[in-house]
């Protein structure tokens, strides 16, 4: 697929000497502040806000600024390659939709507009355990284009298992295990708002949808919906999950398990020790711990325990398509995408996600080629300079 970002360049500059005044943006910046214009405090805070100080953020962008792409000349890159292979399964782009809950919050048309905007462009979306929607509604959306499940791993063994269940019942063809939030974090600007999204019933809808969460309730979801949400909260998160407890995903489902939210690389020596297909270097967009690690700082550590045996996917952080080849270069298969594409969702619906993505993938496929590269799986670490402070 070459030359993917020429013909968007074209299809852009095509659209003057009148370009609409209603056009969408390119920058990330401004995408970010027209979500922030279009936005309730609650919601917009909720999306762009992190754990704390949100020191996690910042350090999640600025460690992209200390590595430096060092370009090559004079290597015919008039072809790229921007495809990859993961569990079997080639994909046209190394991007995934990061699994966003709540995206209710954020537009009336939520998940369904932008796993229709993923599959319009050929990134697979992750759906979120805390969609909106019930999953099978996003999958019907979907038509066949690939899709992966979230898992939050809940309290309660029963909706875990229906969770699996439903989630290959619905073409989910992988399961990320989110190991971070066993609780919400510390997240100042929500706890100033009093914005919490589940606490109005947002985010819930693969759970009150659920034979076995349903069955724990007295009265149904539509009769007491205060009870259902009150349930909730006591079975959502896990914090006594250990290790051992891995084998009864393995028992559950047939299909991929990656771990999401590594970032030590003793936890990616155990997550390949307890049989898990993938990991995802992360820390949630900082949401979760402030101060914590960069994602790509973590990166190089834990691709270098993993040495190859299993996918590292990375997310947190990108923003550009030279945050994607930099992720690559040290070591990602893929990325996942999280902000920019909600961004879009806010500022446009199916049309933003659209847009943002295929911006990122135009830029990633010209910055490729700039740099000297015709494919993204022949990234190497030789093509970056580490610069700058610690
Ligand atoms: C509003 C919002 C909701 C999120 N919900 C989930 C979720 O339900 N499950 C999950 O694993 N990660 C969730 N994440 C984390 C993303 O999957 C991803 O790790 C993060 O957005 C990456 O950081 P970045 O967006 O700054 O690049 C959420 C992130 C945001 C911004
Ligand atoms: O807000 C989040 O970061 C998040 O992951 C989450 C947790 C619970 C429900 C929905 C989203």
């Amino acid at each position: 697929m070459g030359n993917y970002g020429n013909r968007v360049q074209f299809e852009v500059y095509q659209t003057m000497p009148n370009p609409a005044a209603d056009r969408l943006p390119v920058v990330f910046e401004e995408w970010e502040a027209r979500a922030r214009e279009v936005l309730e405090d609650g919601p917009y805070y909720y999306v762009a806000g992190g754990a704390g100080g949100e020191r996690t953020i910042a350090s999640n962008l600025q460690a992209f600024g200390r590595w430096k792409l060092v370009p090559r000349m004079l290597r015919n890159v008039e072809e790229r390659d921007l495809s990859i292979e993961l569990f079997g399964v080639k994909q046209e782009f190394p991007l995934l939709l990061a699994p966003v809950g709540v995206q209710s919050i954020i537009h009336e048309d939520g998940e369904i507009a932008t796993a229709k905007a993923c599959a319009a462009i050929g990134v697979p979306f992750i759906t979120s355990s805390a969609s909106s929607v019930p999953m099978e509604q996003i999958a019907a959306a979907m038509g066949e284009a690939p899709r992966w499940f979230q898992l939050y791993w809940s309290k309660d063994e029963e909706i875990t298992a229906s969770f699996l269940k439903r989630a290959e019942a619905s073409g989910h063809s992988a399961i990320v295990v989110t190991l971070d939030t066993p609780m919400m974090a510390w997240r100042e600007y929500d706890l100033k708002n009093v914005y919490l999204p589940f606490l109005i019933g947002e985010g819930v809808g693969n759970y009150l949808s659920d034979p076995a969460f349903c069955a724990k309730l007295e009265k149904s979801p539509q009769e007491d919906p205060q009870a259902a949400i009150m349930y909730w909260t006591q079975i959502f998160g896990n914090a006594g999950l250990t290790w051992e407890n891995l084998a009864f995903l393995r028992a559950h489902t047939e299909l991929p398990i990656l771990l999401k939210g590594i970032l030590h690389p003793e936890d990616a020596r155990l997550a390949i020790e307890h049989g898990v297909d993938g990991i995802i270097v992360s820390n949630h967009g900082g949401r979760q711990v402030d101060g914590s690690i960069s994602a790509l700082e973590a990166l190089p550590l834990v691709c270098e325990a993993v040495d190859g045996r299993i996918p590292v996917l990375m997310d947190s952080g990108i923003r550009r398509g030279s945050d994607v080849i930099k992720a690559m270069a040290l070591g990602a298969q893929a990325v996942l995408i999280g902000r920019p594409a909600m961004y879009g969702l806010a500022v446009a619906g199916e049309q933003g996600v659209k847009e943002v993505l295929r911006n990122m993938i135009a830029d990633l496929d010209i910055t490729l080629a700039l740099t000297g590269e015709k494919s993204v799986q022949d990234l190497e670490r030789s093509l970056l300079f580490e610069a700058g402070e610690k």
